[in-house]
Parts: structure tokens; C-alpha cells; sequence
């Protein structure tokens, strides 16, 4: 069988990660890159393929069985996705944890009409984060499921900086309360704020002139990313930015701690430590990218999450082999 053809709208760190993740899956390809920006602009890590101008890309339906979407999700993802749904079967990584809902609907309406597979949120959190959450409240439903994150980059958090005028380079970190964790650790169930959780600290760089309180503000007061948090916010010169900020580690655990039978505790937990968010993420699109493929041979059409994704589609073994794995 030929091999899955897989194109990539957007090029930034999730699209660079998606390039190599490719390479280590030898059942798809990459078949073309669209970007915004003129595609002379745009350089690849090392593979051969073309760079087209997004505003071409309908002209590609025909070529690609799965585009995986590496935009942004503060303005990228919401405009670009339900557009994309009407030409290909689509995967992204939308986490905007306030938002997911609306994308769903916007998404489920381009896909139903184009007759495509639309997934959404296929990263880790939200995707497979979620998928353990949702595993943790079946199997334990007498208990309480904690996330942590860091710390670490948030690749979603850093885009949403860079997204406000003026701002040249951002990177933001996710900080764990550690006091927090100890007592989830410890069993007492506690009840947290999303305040009593984390706190994020930010690294920008301003162009030339733009006045740094007015972006602090923006940036402390943004709703769904930072206005419930506790935010530091730096602002370094280009040079010191290119120095520090250049790795994008992450990580982090959801806990699900609760009770069966005579109070017995029961607890599950489910980890990532990661030097890489970005080729961590795009390694995750692009299993999904494989599970997407096979639900559109199968005639499936619509807007999927990591929920409505049987695990066994995501892999490039055959169900019999998956079988003789079980144990
Ligand atoms: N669910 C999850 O677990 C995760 C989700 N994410 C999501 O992935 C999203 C994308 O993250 P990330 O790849 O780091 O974002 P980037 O900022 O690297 O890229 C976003 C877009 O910006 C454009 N771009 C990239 N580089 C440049 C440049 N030098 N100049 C101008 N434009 C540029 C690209 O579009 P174009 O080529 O068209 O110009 C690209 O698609 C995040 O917003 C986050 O929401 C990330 C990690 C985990
Ligand atoms: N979506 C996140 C992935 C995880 C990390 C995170 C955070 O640090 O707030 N939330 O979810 C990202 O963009 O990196």
C-alpha cells in the first residue's frame, strides 16, 4: 500500500517537529509545506519537498490525505481549521482549554458538509492528558483527578504572548506549586484553585519602542491563559532571549487519586517528561494523522477528539500483532 501522504499548514516549532516526526514513520510522507509567508522565506529542516503559499493550498485536495494543522491557537487554529475541513481531513493540536467546544461545533459543521475528518486537540494536554483523565473518573469514580504541568515552555502560552502587538519573542514557563503537589500526593484530596496550581513566568522581547507596561498588561489580564494565574513577566533584549529561551522542555503528571470498596486507596498516574514539547506534540499529530486516514477510508466524516479514536488506529501495527501484544 502506498504510503500516507501527510502536508503541513504552518510552519513554526510544532511544523518542524511534524517534518521529522515523518521521517520516523516510514508508512506516510510529507508531501508539501503551506505557509503564510512567502515560501521562498520558509526553510525546511532537510527534507525535499516543495514550500506552497497557504493561499494556494485548495489547489492540493487531490494530493494530500492528511493535513496536520501547526498553527496557533490563540488566532490560527479557529480561522484556519473549519477553512481546511472543507478540502482535506485535518489533525490539530487546538488547546485552548475555554474555546475547545466552540471548535468542535465549527469544525463538526466544515467536516459533515466537506465529507472529512476533522480532529481537534490531538496533542498531550489537551490530548493525552485528557484521554488519562477520562480513564481515572471511569475507573475510579469516587476520588478526584489532579493535572500539573512543569515546569516547562507552553508552547500555547508562548504563541499567545507573541500574538499581541509588538512583541518580537516570547517564551513562557509553567511552574508547579509544589506545596500543591505534596498534598495531592499525600491522598488528601484537596480542593485547588487554578491559582493554587501554577504560576507562569514569561520572557519577552519588545521591538523597538513598544512600552512595556502596556504589553505586561496585556499579557497578566489575557483571559483564558493567564488572568486566573499568578505571572511574572520579563522583558529581555533579543540576544539573551536567543541564549536562554532556546530549548522548550515541558512535562508534567495528571493524578486520579480515589476509593473502591472498603475505602481502599486507589491511585493512578500518568506522566510525561519531555525535552522536546514541540517534537513531542508533532510525534502525537502525527499518530493521530495515521488514525485519521484510516477513519476516512472507512467512511467516518465529522469532528473527532482523542476520545472518539479507537487507540489501536493509531498504530502501525496490524490488529493480530496488536492482539498477540495485549500482555
Ligand atoms: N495540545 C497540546 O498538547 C499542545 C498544543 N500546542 C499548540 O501548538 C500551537 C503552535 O505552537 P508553535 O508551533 O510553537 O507555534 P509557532 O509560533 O512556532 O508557529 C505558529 C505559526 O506561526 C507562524 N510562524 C512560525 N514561525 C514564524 C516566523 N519566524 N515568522 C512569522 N511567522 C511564523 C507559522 O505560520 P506560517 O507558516 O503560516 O507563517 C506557524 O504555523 C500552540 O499555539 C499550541 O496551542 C503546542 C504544544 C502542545
Ligand atoms: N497545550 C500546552 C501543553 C500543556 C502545557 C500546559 C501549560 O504549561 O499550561 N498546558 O497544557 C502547550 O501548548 O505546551
Amino acid at each position: 500500500t502506498h504510503p500516507i501522504r501527510v502536508a503541513i499548514a504552518g510552519y513554526g516549532n510544532l511544523g518542524r517537529g511534524v517534518e521529522a516526526a515523518l521521517k520516523q514513520n516510514p508508512d506516510m510522507r510529507l508531501v508539501g509545506v503551506f505557509s503564510r509567508r512567502a515560501p521562498t522565506s520558509v526553510t525546511l529542516l532537510d527534507t525535499d519537498v516543495p514550500v506552497y503559499a497557504m493561499a494556494d493550498i485548495e489547489q492540493y485536495q487531490d494530493e494530500v490525505d492528511v493535513m496536520i494543522l501547526c498553527g496557533g491557537s490563540k488566532t490560527d487554529l479557529p480561522e484556519q481549521g473549519p477553512y481546511l475541513a472543507q478540502f482535506f481531513n485535518t489533525v490539530d493540536s487546538f488547546d485552548t482549554h475555554a474555546k475547545v467546544n466552540d471548535h468542535y461545533a465549527a469544525l463538526a459543521q466544515s467536516a459533515q458538509k466537506s465529507g472529512h475528518v476533522a480532529m481537534l486537540s490531538g496533542g498531550w494536554d489537551p490530548g493525552l492528558f485528557s484521554i488519562n483523565r477520562l480513564y481515572g473518573e471511569a475507573i475510579l469514580p469516587e476520588g478526584k483527578t489532579y493535572t500539573f504541568w512543569g515546569k516547562g515552555l507552553s508552547q500555547g502560552h508562548s504563541d499567545a504572548i507573541r500574538r499581541i502587538a509588538g512583541v518580537q519573542s516570547a517564551a513562557q514557563y509553567t511552574l508547579p506549586i509544589e506545596a500543591a503537589i505534596t498534598r495531592v500526593r499525600s491522598g488528601e484530596q484537596p480542593e485547588l484553585t487554578t491559582r493554587e496550581k501554577h504560576t507562569r513566568e514569561c520572557y519577552v522581547v519588545l521591538k523597538a519602542g513598544v512600552d512595556e507596561e502596556t504589553v505586561r498588561h496585556t499579557i497578566v489580564t489575557m483571559p483564558d491563559y493567564f488572568a486566573d494565574y499568578d505571572t511574572k513577566v520579563h522583558f529581555i533584549d533579543q540576544a539573551s532571549f536567543d541564549k536562554d529561551h532556546s530549548t522548550m522542555p515541558h512535562g508534567g503528571f495528571v493524578i486520579r487519586s480515589g476509593v473502591t470498596g472498603d475505602n481502599n486507596k486507589q491511585t493512578i498516574e500518568y506522566g510525561l517528561t519531555l525535552d522536546s514539547n514541540p517534537e513531542f506534540t508533532s510525534s502525537v499529530l502525527v499518530a493521530y494523522a495515521r488514525a485519521v486516514h484510516r477513519l476516512a477510508l472507512s467512511g467516518e466524516v465529522g469532528a473527532k477528539t482523542v476520545f472518539d479514536i479507537a487507540p489501536s488506529l493509531l498504530s502501525a501495527k496490524s490488529p493480530a500483532q496488536l492482539r498477540e501484544e495485549l500482555l
